[in-house]
């Protein structure tokens, strides 16, 4: 019936539902559950879903290394929720805001066996929705009666997971002239995908020609640094600097993604800089909030040269994952063209930790 939401609808109206802390239903081959997020659950529907059975929180492999908790689901471990506990306790199992005030958390009691498919897929979507990924389920099969009574959003998670790893595609909506301090011969261009996700922009300087390698710059969205000249990075200085040598190269395309924080969202970002004030390094702070070093996903970056009819490329980068992760998509860097640029005493340690951890070429 085609009026009814397609499996990627699903998923992002599922995506918006646990951002707001309303409860979701998961429902997979061997049951299904009620799930909302961790990070914004109130005391209110806690006690709701605790009425309905146990309670299990699952959290990332990730964060539970920091918490020194087994997990004994590959990348996913799934906690029992003690039945005293508290949306307090849950939130600082699942953020590490106050690890350091109290470390120890537990003891936790890992769930092993049994299918974990579906507190994998509340994971996925947490982080999706750039939450903390952290998700509170019970397994009742009064779920779909619930939906049904309170119009919560089904998710069948067999048939969605294909459709949360596939790259929605992105259709350039709207392009038009801007003159930009770097070049008066600018056009930007608005590309927003089938999923409802965020929009991602195409600065495109000149008429650049499609059948030679463009000089282009992928880079992932930093509002600290791009609009507010924060310090703590080099993305404000890489930005500009992009700009200004595609002005004066007469062409280029940089790409602008709504990639935050490497993927991981504004609040998080904050989150990771908040661990990074307390001694731990940007990749520390990502996995003790449990997160992976980068979570970005730079095929949206190949999807837009490619729909922009660029097939070969001058990176400007000093990453070289970039240039794997284009390659590996089909897009041919022929050279990389280095953006050494905004290096100061705050980011110094910063820079460092991408260069020795993250392979950057500095
Ligand atoms: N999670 C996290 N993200 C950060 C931190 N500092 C900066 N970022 C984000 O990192 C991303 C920087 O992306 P890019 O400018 O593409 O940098 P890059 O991957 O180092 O590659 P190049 O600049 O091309 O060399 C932006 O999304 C920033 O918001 C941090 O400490 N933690
Ligand atoms: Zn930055």
């Amino acid at each position: 019936m085609s009026l009814a939401p397609s499996l990627p609808e699903l998923i992002a109206r599922a995506r918006a539902d646990l951002r707001m802390g309303v409860p979701i239903v998961l429902r997979s081959a061997t049951g299904t559950s009620v799930a909302i997020a961790a990070e914004n659950l109130s005391n209110d529907r806690l006690i709701s879903l605790a009425s309905l059975g146990d309670v299990v929180l699952a959290i990332t492999a990730r964060r539970a290394e920091t918490l020194k908790a087994p997990a004994y689901d590959n990348n996913i471990a799934r906690f029992e929720v003690p039945k005293s506990a508290t949306k307090e306790w849950i939130q600082a199992v699942a953020s590490p805001e106050g690890d350091l005030a109290t470390p120890m958390k537990g003891p936790f009691v890992s769930q092993r066996g049994g299918c974990a498919e579906r507190h994998r897929a509340a994971i996925k979507l947490t982080k999706s929705a750039r939450l903390l990924p952290a998700a509170i389920l019970v397994d009742t099969s009064e779920a779909l009666d619930l939906a049904a009574a309170h119009g919560l959003t089904i998710v069948p998670v067999e048939d969605a997971s294909p459709y949360m790893a596939l790259l929605a595609p992105l259709h350039d909506i709207i392009h038009a002239r801007v003159p930009l301090a770097a070049s008066e011969a600018g056009r930007v261009h608005v590309f927003r995908p089938d999923d409802g996700g965020e929009e991602h922009f195409a600065i495109e300087i000149g008429k650049p020609d499609r059948d030679a390698p463009v000089l282009a710059r992928l880079h992932s969205a930093c509002f600290t640094g791009d609009l507010f000249g924060s310090l703590k990075c080099d993305c404000g200085p890489q930005l500009h600097a992009a700009l200004t040598h595609m002005g004066t190269n007469g062409s280029g395309v940089l790409l602008y993604l709504n990639q935050e924080g490497r993927g991981i969202g504004h609040a998080n970002k904050m989150r990771a800089y908040a661990l990074q004030d307390q001694g731990y390094d940007t990749v520390e702070a990502n996995h003790r909030l449990g997160f992976e070093d980068d979570e970005r996903d730079f095929r949206i970056g190949a999807a837009i040269l490619k729909e922009m009819g660029f097939h070969s490329v001058n990176l400007m980068t000093n990453n070289p994952a970039k240039i794997a992760r284009m390659q590996e998509q089909g897009i041919v860097v022929v050279h990389r063209v280095p953006l050494e640029v905004g290096k100061n005493s705050h980011n110094s340690a910063y820079l460092a930790t991408k260069a020795k951890k993250s392979g950057h070429l500095l």
